[in-house]
């Protein structure tokens, strides 16, 4: 494979976005419409500069551009202004930590992802994804966002704590995730960085939630040492069990805190988003919505679905995977060069910004025929097989790729089918939707009525 380092065999198309103001750049149209300007730009190049005030930015547009950049982790190492509102919401954990110390922590947090740890956080979500299908009134209107977001509050605090405390930690995470994930969004896109030092109440709620999630972390990791019972099979066990194969190293306490922290934010909402998009576009598209109610019928014949369904519910499988293109919740993150680099034949700084978008990926008619339909076959293998490498990149890519993706996509399926096998979900007549590009992609409230099937 082609590195950064080594000269372009092909001829890259660059470009400056058009419609940059003096001064301002392109902050403008980047702070309106993000969406629909990021994805209008690979129209002009396969990399894409803009100007966000007196910094370059710069989107490569072409998957193998992209690529490039997620291989070379040492050279487009996470960083940059955003990176650094984050730390002190998130200290020092996978998401904020630098390439080299990334490596390591990656080898100590891997192993509560394996198969089978997954197949015991799998119990977690069989019986939430079935008291989740079970405590809706019929014909009595739902906000799908809530539901899925409280949904996999649960799954997730329930998979890192496996204690009698779970329950009080369900409540305290569902009241106050949402606030800090909306706090830390508004830190990160705030050029002056000012917003949070002033006394507004918006700033006490998010130091609030902040602290009060904190401190949740801190008992669970206090109740785990004093009870010293071993592997409960839950994720903060994995994480204090990991040694590091290179230097026999473990986490400290500090360490664990800030893994867990990572865990509750990039696992919660992200998954959440993508499941209300899923009924959403399952409410417009009644062919699609026929062909899952067809496949849990006859996968799980009226029972709760389980772990060992999953293989079988493809086409679940297919609608999730499909909602993860169109929306995909991880729908821009960046990368900063730590050394002057070339991507696509163009001299990069040190220090450049460099946007990875999804969503403009996954958008692009180059890549996938009638980009804006919703069409789940088009992940059946032998379409699947023509999708461009690296043109799909709903968990990211290289060694910083998702390492949640399995557990998503598990708690995903059930959920799905959960729900599916007893509910049709129907739209109400007139709800508009409006992406909101913030953290995730999120869809806001969205009312739909749940009808017994
Ligand atoms: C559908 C659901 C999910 C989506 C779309 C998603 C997406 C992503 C993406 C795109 C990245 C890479 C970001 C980058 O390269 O800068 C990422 C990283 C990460 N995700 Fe997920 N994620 C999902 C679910 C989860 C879950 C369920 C967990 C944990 C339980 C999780 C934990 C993480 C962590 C810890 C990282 C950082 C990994 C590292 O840097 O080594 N995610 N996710």
């Amino acid at each position: 494979m082609r590195t950064a380092q080594q000269p372009a065999t092909r001829h890259w198309r660059h470009a400056l976005a058009p419609g940059g103001l003096p001064l301002a750049g392109h902050a403008l149209l980047m702070g309106r419409k993000p969406l629909q300007f990021l994805a209008s730009l690979p129209a002009y190049g396969d990399l894409v500069e803009l100007r966000l005030g007196p910094r370059p930015v710069f989107l490569p547009c072409h998957p193998e551009l992209v690529q490039q950049v997620l291989v070379n982790a040492r050279i487009y190492d996470t960083g940059g202004p955003v990176k650094e509102k984050a730390k002190p919401i998130l200290g020092n954990g996978l998401i904020t930590s630098d390439w080299a110390d990334h490596r390591r922590q990656r080898r100590l947090v891997q192993p509560a992802f394996q198969a089978a740890r997954i197949a015991t956080y799998a119990e977690v979500m069989e019986r939430e994804c079935e008291a989740e299908s079970t405590a809706w009134t019929a014909r009595r209107p739902i906000d799908v966002s809530h539901e899925m977001l409280a949904l996999t509050a649960r799954v997730t605090a329930r998979a890192l704590f496996s204690t009698d405390m779970a329950p009080h930690a369900v409540a305290e995470i569902q009241h106050c995730l949402p606030i800090v994930v909306e706090g830390a969004y508004r830190q990160a896109i705030d050029p002056t960085g000012l917003l949070a030092k002033l006394p507004l109440a918006a700033n006490r709620r998010f130091d609030d939630a902040l602290t009060r999630l904190n401190q949740l972390i801190d008992r669970m990791i206090d109740d785990y040492k004093a009870a010293d019972d071993g592997d409960r099979g839950d994720v903060l066990s994995a994480l204090f069990a990991a040694q590091d194969d290179e230097t026999g190293g473990t986490m400290s306490d500090q360490e664990i805190h800030d893994q867990v922290m990572t865990l509750l934010l990039a696992g919660i909402e992200t998954t959440a988003s993508a499941l209300t998009w899923a009924w959403f576009l399952l409410g417009r598209n009644p062919r699609a919505e026929a062909a899952l109610h067809a496949e849990v019928d006859e996968v799980l014949g009226g029972r709760a679905p389980r772990y060992a369904d999953v293989p079988r519910l493809a086409y679940t499988q297919r609608v999730f995977s499909e909602a993860l293109r169109l929306f995909p919740p991880a729908w821009l993150f960046t990368r900063t060069t730590t050394e002057a680099t070339e991507l696509g034949g163009r001299r990069l700084p040190p220090a450049s910004d460099v946007l990875i978008s999804p969503y403009v990926l996954h958008r692009d008619p180059a890549l996938f025929p009638d980009p804006e339909s919703f069409d789940p076959d088009r992940w059946l293998p032998e379409r699947a097989k023509d999708v461009a490498r690296g043109a799909y990149l709903p968990f990211g890519g290289g060694s910083r790729k998702c390492i949640g993706d399995v557990f998503g996509m598990t708690e995903a399926t059930l959920a799905l089918a959960a729900i599916a096998g007893r509910w049709r979900m129907r739209p109400i007549p007139g709800t508009k939707i409006r992406p909101r590009p913030q953290m995730s992609l999120t869809a806001g409230p969205l009312r739909m009525i749940p009808e017994p099937r």
